[in-house]
Parts: structure tokens; sequence; C-alpha cells
């Protein structure tokens, strides 16, 4: 049986693509093994979707005191992959995978990367040189690398959960019961949630519940879904309207909407376009994290708006009046089609080079 170590974690965009390969391989019959750190996301979402999971004491390493917290993991990453033997270790980002790609290195094992977003991260772009094949979401991040590696990297889009290749818009909206000239509008912070976007529906809550075509789906983030329960008691909401931490049920949700205003991370973006959806984005304002070269993806080509995150309540202002303007509506979304690849999860899989005996 054909073994594969699957190294993530963090937050859903590192987590989610992960899952779709690990789905994939499971398909195919290899023997799939997580590991992430021992304190994030991971550590509940991985088992709960039926993977086995290992989790290291990673830390990010920002302090002197993290990176010294950190080294055990190092030395366990050794541990794990020479007891384990996989045939290869494919790392999606993020400095969590850091500790099983060096034991990969050292091991010499067949290491792929995939990157979410349109610039390279800080682990992919260390480990590039070193790993067979690092798969790319996005022709953009061909700019980041020297001409001599360019082969060593394959566009293939993000790898998205299954069912997003069998929604259909009609049957969810007919599911959620909207009336035939009802709007959807999903705003979403992302996996995490964000707060500024938060605080800009909240600016404009009372024009919201004015508009009795407009149905809104908000995922707050679990963090920030309290403050603002305990901020809206007095305010009036729409029966129809449905404020939540988090939406188990995203893809459908997405599937139905007309307009969506969200984060610019990587995942969520890959989702938009193959769902042809018209979008707002407000990416999150730090450079290192890269959503802002995300967003510019969709913009150029004409089938996004982004606001800055000081902007986000301009942002839902415009969100409010484009929504009701099918003939843009439509015009972002015939954008956004040219944007669209094939299934990530097939061709990752079938570029491993690890069927043959
Ligand atoms: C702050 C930060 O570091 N953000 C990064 C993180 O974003 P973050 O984890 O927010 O990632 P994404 O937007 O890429 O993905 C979020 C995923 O969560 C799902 N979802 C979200 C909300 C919800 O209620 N239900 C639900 O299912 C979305 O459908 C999507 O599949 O990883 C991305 C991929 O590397 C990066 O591009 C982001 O810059």
């Amino acid at each position: 049986m054909k073994k594969v170590i699957i190294t993530t974690g963090g937050t859903g965009g590192h987590i989610y693509p992960a899952l779709s390969i690990g789905e994939g391989l499971k398909k195919r019959g290899v023997d799939v093994l997580f590991v992430g750190s021992s304190s994030r996301m991971e550590k509940n979402i991985v088992p709960e979707a039926g993977f086995k999971f290992i989790g290291l004491e990673i830390y990010p390493p920002r302090t002197i005191k993290n990176i010294f917290k950190s080294i055990t993991s190092f030395f366990k990453g050794i541990k794990v992959v020479s007891k384990e033997k996989p045939d290869a270790i494919i790392g999606f980002g993020n400095y969590i995978s850091v500790p099983i790609l060096v034991a990969g290195v050292l091991l010499r094992k067949k290491i792929y990367l995939q990157e979410q977003n349109a610039n390279l991260g800080f682990t992919n772009k260390f480990f590039y040189k070193m790993a067979k094949k690092t798969f790319l979401a996005f022709e953009k991040t061909y700019d980041d690398i020297p001409l001599k590696y360019q082969d060593k990297f394959l566009v293939t889009g993000n790898p998205l959960r299954e069912e997003i290749y069998s929604v259909s818009e009609a049957v969810e909206r007919e599911r959620l019961k909207l009336e035939k000239d009802e709007k959807l509008l999903l705003i979403t912070g992302g996996s995490l949630g964000a707060k500024d976007i938060n605080e800009a529906v909240l600016d404009h809550w009372e024009e919201i519940f004015e508009e009795k075509k407009i149905r809104v789906y908000w995922a707050t983030g679990e963090k920030n879904f309290d403050d603002i329960n305990k901020r809206m008691e007095n305010s009036k909401i729409k029966m129809t309207d449905i404020i939540k931490p988090y939406f188990n049920n995203m893809i459908n949700i997405m599937a139905a909407a007309d307009l969506i205003v969200c984060r610019a991370g990587a995942l969520t973006l890959s989702e938009v376009i193959e769902l042809e959806k018209p979008s707002i984005l407000i990416p999150y304002n730090s450079i290192k994290v890269g959503q802002f070269a995300n967003a510019k993806i969709l913009e150029e080509n004409e089938g996004a708006l982004i606001y800055s995150n000081s902007e986000a309540s301009l942002g839902i202002g415009k969100a409010l009046e484009l929504i009701g303007n099918e003939e843009e509506l439509t015009k972002m979304r015939i954008k956004v089609r040219n944007l669209k690849k094939k299934n990530a999860v097939e061709e990752i899989m079938d570029s491993l080079d690890i069927w043959r005996n």
C-alpha cells in the first residue's frame, strides 16, 4: 500500500486543500497521514474528516522563545518520517509544514508542495528547489520564480472540496426557498472571520434591514460572534437573514449567492471562481499574507471590485448598490468564468510519482 504524509495547518485556507487531496488519495487506496500543529485548527478538523493525525508542538517563529519551544518538533518530524517511510510528502505551505519537510529532505523522500496564493509563501519559497514539483493555483506565481526553476512548477488551480463540482445554483436557491427576485448577499471573512468587515456590516445594518429583497448570510468568525450578537441585541433582523460564526455548508450558500463580500484568502477566491460569482474583495491588510495580490487577479479580469480594509464600509455600501444591478453582476460573472481551472485534485494526484512500483 502506498503511503503519503500530508503536512499542513494554521488556517482553513491551508487545511481544506490538503483535505481535498487526502480524500482523493484515500479513494485511490493510498494510506494518508496528516501532520500539523497540536494547537491550531487542524488538530480538530483533520481527525473529524476521518484522517490519522499527528500534532507537533510548533509555534509561529516570531520570537526566540517560540523557536526554542518548536525545536523538539524537528526531532519528532524525523522520527515520524523514518518510522512511516512515506512514498511522498506533500506540504501545503505555512511554518507548520517545516519540520516534516526538513525531515523529508534529510531522509531523501519525494517532496511535493502546493501553493494556494498568487505569491509564493515563505516556506514554499524556501523548499521548492528541493521539491520534485510545486503545484500552483495561479499563473501569476511564475513572476516569483527564476526561469531556470520554472519547470519545477505546474499550475493546477487550488484543490477544492469535491461537492463544488456538483452543486447547482438553481437547486441551492430552491433549497433556501429564495424568491425569484430575492437577492442573496454572502458576507464572509475567511476561516477566522474578519473584524473590520464585521464592523462595516454593522455600520450598514439598518440599510440592510430595510432592503426587503436582499437576504444576508453573514459568517462573522468564531471569535467575533458573541460580541456581534450582543451589539445587535436591539437591532431589527429579517427572519430570513442568517448570522452565524461559521457556515459548514459554505459551498451551498456560495452557490446560491448573487454577490459575495469576502477577504481575499486564496481558497475562498478559488471557490468564487469555480462557482462563477461576482465579488467585492476586502483583502487582509498584511503584505506578508499576500491577499492583495490574490484579489488583483480577479480585479484585473473585471470579475471583482477591491476595497481596502479602511474602505470596508464603502465596500459594503457598494455591495448593497451592486446587488440590484443585474446587468453589472452578469458582466462580472462572465469575466470570472475565464479564470476557471480544471479539477486540481485529479491533476495533482496524476502528477505524483508514486504510482509505479
Ligand atoms: C489571515 C490569513 O493568514 N489568511 C490566509 C488563510 O486564509 P483563510 O484560512 O481565511 O482562507 P481562505 O479564504 O483561503 O479559505 C477559507 C476556507 O474556509 C471556508 N469557510 C470559511 C468561512 C465559513 O464560514 N465557512 C467555510 O467553510 C471557505 O469556504 C474556504 O474554503 O489561508 C489562505 C490560503 O493560504 C491565504 O490566502 C490567506 O491569506
